[in-house]
């Protein structure tokens, strides 16, 4: 994740997302990630939640921070790639 860019929400981030999902610019992380498949973005996931719990062990604040971040960033893609909505997701908490 960017650290100098504009501080934006899981919400916000979903529909950067989804639009990267709609148009598949070139050059895009997101529309990459989409490209490798559900298997690819399931390993990613779990790879993501690894490095958390790695740094909240034994890493600061603000490298678990940036691991969380990645790991929602991942989390989005997967439900991407499968087709969820937020509204799928919502709905059960
Ligand atoms: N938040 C993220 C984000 N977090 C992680 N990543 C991707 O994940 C990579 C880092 O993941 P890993 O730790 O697995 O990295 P790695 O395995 O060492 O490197 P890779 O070979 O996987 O790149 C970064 O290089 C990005 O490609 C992200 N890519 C994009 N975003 C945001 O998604 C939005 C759309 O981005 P684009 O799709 O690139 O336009 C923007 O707001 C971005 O800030």
């Amino acid at each position: 994740m960017r650290g100098s860019a504009p501080v934006k929400t899981f919400d916000e981030l979903f529909a950067e997302l989804s639009e990267r999902a709609r148009t598949r610019p070139e050059g895009s992380a997101t529309a990459a990630a989409l490209a490798d498949g559900v298997h690819a973005q399931g390993k990613k996931v779990l790879e993501e939640a690894g490095e958390v719990w790695i740094a909240a062990e034994h890493e600061s604040d603000e490298r678990l921070a940036e691991e969380v971040s990645q790991l929602l960033y991942r989390v989005q893609v997967l439900m991407l790639g499968r087709g969820l909505t937020l509204e799928d997701v919502y709905k059960h908490l």
